[in-house]
């Protein structure tokens, strides 16, 4: 590297031989090879990163430009908005400093000649926080320390006084939430600089949901770090390649990324307010995905009483909360290759042959129906059973169980959920309808329905998904709240042909059955607004649907529970949805910006990561090709100093100064590999280096190619 790449700072009577910087500087004599460009790009693709995006807005928004640095120009592009723009009014003005610059065999050092400054600016140690006096510019008073250069005492980055509190998040949402702020975004641009005073320092975490969230986050149950089958077992450039994320393939990594579900139950998951909010994902996502993860990082159990395997798949996990019964079971596998999570459905005793419209429901591919993959009879249970395999969705839960089962109003089912018959010959069960109507009206009085929007979110998913399927000739016959699976605000038609698979005649009525099928959707629309089966009295439920719901609903329900002579499509139902088909398209759309914009703000965390975790391959290495002194020499020794003034700042009494404005500040900077200036101070105090994030960056990267010059991948 080129050592007039950095702008270094020496006490005037020379480097102490047996310094750091004695020794950088021997290590650095030799020019490099390559470009800065070059080994970037060389080093970047040997590592098979996902190369960081060019961060140049994300500069002009985050950069702070001190007043008085080496007379450099403040950039004439900083975004309006950018806080920096705007001098607060606390802002002291930093003193004229004189300086003296000086080239020495193609290093230049800096003098200042302002003997008061110089013989007071002092740092109590290498990561030591300046003062907010001294960070004004203002003499910080004597110190034993080496006096430096004040105008590198200025140009200390604002960090050292942390902004207010509002801008910045805790430690422990940002550890916890993972939704960590977007280099561009508002709060990079928050990073106040320093005219702030020490008395903003950031106040201790308030305890509270979110910091035993956090905790639970970030303590993870010991058992999901036990990794799982090494069966796509990700390569390192797959754990520090883009994205970064859990995926089913992976759950190595997941485990280790996937923080305890545990936490969802016990804590409520209260909203953050105010700016906080801005910068981490939306607790209603978060809960949906922990959701998701929960059921898809459960600690596989070797049931003794299911197979091990079962042709490709394995891990067998009932997904039935009731119990199997003797004509179907469902379960949760994973594939033996790939690792992937299936939704296997068990038919026993069937050793018929698939039929034909089997393969039109292979074809079927919708947004509203769990897809079919595959069928096949297999003897693994002990019988001749027939297999039909589908998409995992986890987290799923019926309608049945979220709405009908679970509503809370005194509906005929026991406390395991248990439908009592409601025509039993038993005079203490409960009444068909004189219960049913006192509950629906108890319902009333206390909120308990669903929303109509809900409804005819519901309606439209539905409708499209049996579109889909008459559409390819088929008919879903089994509609009915057991058969309809939600997660997130998503319904889906589950384990779609697995009646066509248990009838044997061949020859059904596809037309007849599509219109059963339209019957089975009217029933469930009725059977969602009373949040109840029982609904085989027409007139009287459909009395207290119109008590709650509007004509059109009603009408709708009416429309699909009335058989009529000629033949009805799903088509016929469109002029009754009407306008409420944009409505769910713009929930869609909302749900999707939402998402997206989330997805930005993670992608810049795994950005981050990414570069943390190069940070962590390089600093402090024991060895490299049995050079004990590698990360103690040469860049890897500026990234050292670098990572003690990031992560390891004290206060002046010594204590941890712990301010994520500062650390995401520096590793944006580190990673977009900017022109601003830093400080570092060798631990023993008698250094000082001024250096440029593009430097420390060429560094890193050279580090990080060198490392991966040996490793083992
Ligand atoms: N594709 C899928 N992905 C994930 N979970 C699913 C999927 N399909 C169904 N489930 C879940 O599996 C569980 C069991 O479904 P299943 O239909 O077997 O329940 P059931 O009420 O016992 O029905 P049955 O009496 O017909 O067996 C339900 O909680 C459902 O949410």
């Amino acid at each position: 590297m080129d050592p007039s790449l950095y702008m270094q700072y020496s006490p005037p009577n020379g480097l102490p031989q047996e310094s750091k910087l004695a020794t950088y500087m021997n290590h650095s004599a030799t020019p490099p090879a390559r470009s800065l460009n070059q080994s970037l790009n060389h080093s970047m693709s040997q590592l098979s990163l996902e190369s960081s995006p060019p961060a140049i807005r994300k500069v002009f928004i985050s950069e702070f430009v001190p007043m008085n640095y080496f007379a450099l120009p403040p950039p004439t592009n900083l975004l309006p908005e950018s806080p920096e723009n705007s001098p607060p009014t606390t802002m002291v003005p930093v003193p004229n400093i004189q300086v003296h610059q000086e080239n020495v065999g193609g290093t230049t050092y800096f003098y200042s000649t302002n003997e008061a400054l110089n013989a007071s600016g002092a740092m109590n140690s290498s990561a030591s926080l300046v003062n907010s006096d001294s960070c004004r510019g203002v003499n910080p008073g004597p110190s034993a320390s080496t006096s430096y250069a004040p105008q590198m005492f200025c140009s200390t980055p604002s960090h050292m006084v942390p902004g207010p509190m509002m801008s910045k998040p805790g430690p422990e949402q940002m550890i916890g939430a993972g939704g960590g702020p977007s280099p561009s975004s508002a709060y990079s641009a928050m990073y106040t600089p320093t005219h702030l005073g020490p008395n903003l320092m950031m106040p201790k975490p308030v305890p509270g949901p979110s910091t035993s969230y956090a905790s639970q986050m970030y303590c993870a149950t010991p058992s999901l770090m036990v990794p799982g089958p090494m069966i796509g077992k990700p390569g390192p450039e797959q754990m520090m390649g883009a994205g970064g994320g859990p995926s089913p393939s992976t759950s190595y990594a997941a485990q280790m990324f996937c923080a305890p579900p545990t936490h969802m139950a016990p804590v409520p998951m209260f909203p953050k307010s105010g700016l906080a909010e801005t910068f981490y994902t939306p607790e209603t996502i978060r809960a949906e995905i922990y959701q998701r993860d929960k059921d898809i990082f459960v600690m596989p159990y070797q049931y003794i009483e299911l197979p091990e395997h079962v042709e490709m798949y394995t891990e067998l996990i009932p997904l039935e909360c009731i119990g199997p019964h003797s004509l179907t079971s469902s379960y949760r596998v994973a594939h033996r290759q790939t690792g992937e999570y299936f939704a296997m459905r068990r038919l026993h005793s069937y050793a018929s042959i698939p039929n034909a419209r089997i393969d039109l429901w292979k074809q079927l591919d919708h947004p509203n129906v769990v897809r079919l993959l595959e069928c096949f009879p297999t003897a693994a249970f002990g019988d001749n059973s027939l297999v039909m395999v589908y998409d995992y969705h986890p987290g799923c839960e019926t309608l049945m169980s979220k709405y009908i089962r679970n509503n809370n109003m005194g509906n005929s089912s026991d406390a395991n959920g248990t439908l009592h018959d409601p025509f039993s010959s038993d005079p203490d069960a409960p009444r068909p309808y004189t219960h049913q109507k006192n509950a629906m009206l108890r319902a009333l009085a206390c909120g308990a329905l669903l929303p109509e929007a809900v409804l005819w979110s519901f309606l439209v998913q539905l409708t499209a998904a049996l579109r889909a399927i008459h559409t390819a000739g088929l008919a879903c016959r089994t509609l009915d709240p057991t058969k309809v699976v939600m997660n997130g605000c998503r319904v889906r038609i589950a384990w779609c042909g697995t009646a066509d698979v248990m009838d044997h005649s061949h020859g059904i009525d596809i037309v007849q059955a599509q219109q059963e099928d339209l019957v089975a959707l009217g029933r469930l629309a009725l059977a969602l607004a009373i949040r109840s089966i029982h609904c085989d009295n027409l007139a009287a439920s459909m009395d207290l649907v119109a008590r709650s719901y509007s004509p059109d609903l009603q009408n709708l329900i009416i429309f699909l529970l009335t058989k009529s002579p000629g033949r009805r499509t799903v088509t016929d139902l469109m002029p009754m949805i009407g306008a409420r088909f944009y409505t769910q398209v713009e929930a869609l759309e909302r749900r999707a910006d939402v998402f997206e914009e989330q997805m930005s703000l993670e992608m810049d965390n795994g950005r981050l990561l990414r570069l943390l975790i190069k940070l962590a391959v390089v600093n402090e290495r024991p060895e490299l090709n049995m050079d004990p002194e590698w990360s103690e020499t040469g860049g890897r020794y500026m990234l050292k100093l670098f990572r003690d003034y990031v992560f390891h700042s004290v206060t002046e009494d010594g204590r941890p100064w712990f301010d994520m404005s500062h650390l995401t500040y520096c590793l944006n900077h580190l990673d977009s590999g900017t022109n601003t200036k830093v400080m570092l101070m060798s631990r023993d105090e008698q250094s000082v280096f001024v250096v440029t994030y593009a430097e420390l960056k060429h560094c890193l990267n050279q580090a990080v190619e060198d490392v991966l010059h040996t490793a083992v991948l």
